[in-house]
């Protein structure tokens, strides 16, 4: 589906934001269009542009330029779509506003993985694309394909050929798309003098209406990712135990459980009757399991991205608002307003799991502290120890995330570390553009690190690829070199039936040499081989982008991943 407004050709009005600039007389039709853009940009929050460079996109070039000038945006500039686009989503993750610009052609196509991934988690990515004119639709015309609607069913194109198309921008929950029809001549007369008042990001409000949740079943609360602060306040209300991934936003406080994963094939796990899901839980099959088994009731609120239906039998849905807690009578319990920090309850059964999990996060540290040299668990845990409160860790997919999870001690509330993670599709594409984003977008961070594979670090190397005069966080990216795909190993396919294909198609040894092409783009690079040293060069960030590479085994990534699992069941 597509807003396809019918072009109305090139008009010398001012768009409907009130876009000022050269008398119509004086400027083309192109930098009138891309003034209203811009304005539009301004007028609903986006503070930040990552521009992509091109000739069809330069009107919206030298306006983004024109408004970075005036102080009313900060300007990025990447050669590589894709990873502008991330770089743009991990802006808009941390809580910037920001949008992506770029030319026409197969440029727009390289914007997909980022859009996709907007959609999924449900991000208010702004993408605009140039387009050759309407007329030339349809022709061999240079550089010309068919952008509208490029990005399927679940992005709609807005298609704007006038300042007049220009639509309001007021999404918070997902992307949006407007392809501009950009016509000779493309270069302004003369600079832009915005005469634009910024508007804010449009705010995303909780729904209105209150789940009405009964006190009684055995009951467990699942926090995915995005889940937020709710999650934990219910579970915290409740007495119940709190099941929150990493990048939840509700992995605090007094009930969320460090080992959860390892807890969902005991008996304790099998007596759950009910789970309360928020957020949209990725990282675990046991955990799809409990939410697939019969006589476990499924309370979930809708998820948070293109398509909310959950793949689990739902058999109360929830509005995600507002939970208030009813006893079994139906009575309201004695339960103070969300907005009133309660003291978290304490329950037999919260204390059983909180009881369960301290014991297998021993056994688990004992694991861990037993392998001779690093492990990718361990490297996981010294992240965490190196990232204070009001810090951000953006953390890859594969195992980084999962080692991450099983890793990351409780915190207190209020002291909770801001940890993003493209769970929308789970992609290992444009993790170092993300994290890169993400920590320009939160410059308050208190430190910023990121957690990534190898295999996910060098799919997105281009990441590093920053002109002299951009904006640069302070950033340490830990890679988790074992030189391929670990996390294959723990799957289906790492059986040693299949040995004899395993490296070739999912493990996947590249030997890049990653001091090398951190050296090609002068990024400063570390590598290190021992706790000791990991620890150190933690401890003593250099400023600026850097990466600290740790070097770990992944021939026994299998064995290792099933003595953990093995470690609490019954
Ligand atoms: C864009 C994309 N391509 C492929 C995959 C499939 N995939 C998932 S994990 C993985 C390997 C990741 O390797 P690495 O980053 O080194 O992490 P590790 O598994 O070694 O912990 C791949 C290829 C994906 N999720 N996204
Ligand atoms: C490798 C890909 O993603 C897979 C990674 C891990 C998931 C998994 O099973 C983790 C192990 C577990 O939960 O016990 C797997 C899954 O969800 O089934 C993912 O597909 C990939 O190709 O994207
Ligand atoms: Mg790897």
């Amino acid at each position: 589906m597509s807003t396809h407004a019918e072009p109305t050709g090139p008009t010398g009005s001012t768009g409907p934001t009130g876009s000022t600039g050269p008398t119509e007389t004086t400027e083309p039709p192109s930098a009138l269009l891309a003034r209203a853009v811009v304005t539009a940009l301004l007028a609903h929050g986006v503070r930040d542009v990552v521009v992509a460079p091109g000739s069809r996109n330069a009107p919206l070039s030298f306006a983004v330029h024109d408004a970075a000038t005036a102080g009313l945006l900060r300007l990025h500039t990447r050669v590589d779509e894709r990873s502008a686009a991330f770089l743009a989503l991990g802006l808009t993750r941390a809580g910037a506003r920001a949008a992506v610009v770029c030319t026409s052609g197969t440029a727009v196509a390289n914007l997909h993985p980022a859009v996709l991934e907007a959609a999924h988690s449900g991000q208010p990515l702004v993408v605009v694309t140039a387009d050759r004119p309407a007329r030339l639709r349809g022709t061999d015309a240079n550089q010309t394909t068919d952008q509208v609607g490029i990005f399927g069913a679940l992005v709609a194109t807005h298609d704007l050929a006038g300042p007049d198309d220009v639509p309001v921008l007021d999404d918070p929950w997902g992307p949006v798309h407007l392809d501009v029809q950009l016509d000779d001549p493309l270069l302004p007369a003369a600079p832009w003098r915005p005469g634009v008042v910024p508007g804010e990001r449009p705010a995303r409000v909780r729904p209105a209406g209150v789940d009405r949740i009964p006190l009684g079943p055995r009951t467990v609360v699942v926090a995915g990712d995005d889940a937020g602060p709710p999650a934990r306040q219910l579970a915290e209300r409740a007495g119940w135990p709190l099941l929150a991934e990493p990048s939840s936003g509700s992995r605090t406080g007094t009930h969320a459980l460090r080992c959860y994963r390892l807890l969902l094939d005991t008996d304790l796990a099998r007596s759950v009757e009910r789970v309360v899901v928020v957020g949209h839980p990725t990282l675990s099959r046991p955990v799809m399991r409990l939410l697939g088994r019969d006589g476990v009731e499924v309370w979930a609120t809708p998820g948070r991205g293109a398509w909310p239906a959950r793949p689990y039998r739902v058999d109360r849905p929830l509005g995600g608002g507002r939970f208030e807690l009813v006893d079994p009578a139906g009575d309201p319990a004695a339960d103070p307003p969300a907005e009133v920090a309660a003291e978290p309850v304490r329950t037999p059964w919260l204390e059983a799991w909180l009881e369960a999990d301290r014991a297998v996060a021993r056994r688990l540290d004992a694991l861990v502290a037993a392998e001779p040299g690093l492990t990718a668990y361990a490297v996981a845990g010294a992240v965490v120890r190196a990232t204070p409160p009001g810090g951000l860790l953006v953390v890859g997919p594969s195992n980084p995330v999962r080692d991450l999870d099983l890793m990351q001690t409780g915190f207190g509330v209020g002291a909770r570390r801001f940890v993003v993670a493209n769970r929308g599709l789970a992609g290992i594409d444009g993790m170092v553009s993300t994290a890169i984003g993400a920590a320009l977008g939160r410059p308050h961070s208190t430190r910023a690190i990121a957690l990534l594979g190898d295999v996910t670090f060098l799919h997105d190397s281009n990441g590093l690829v920053l002109g002299p005069d951009e904006p640069r966080p302070d950033l340490t990216l830990v890679v988790v070199n074992d030189d391929g795909g670990s996390i294959f190993a723990t799957l289906e396919q790492g059986a040693p039936e299949h040995a004899d294909r395993f490296e070739r198609l999912f493990g996947t040894p590249h030997g890049v040499d990653l001091a090398a092409l951190c050296a090609a783009t002068r990024t400063p690079h570390w590598r290190v081989e021992s706790m000791p040293e990991l620890e150190q060069a933690l401890a003593s960030p250099a400023g600026g982008i850097e990466v600290v590479e740790v070097r770990v085994p992944r021939q026994d990534r299998r064995e290792v991943d099933a003595r953990i699992r093995g470690l609490a069941a019954d």
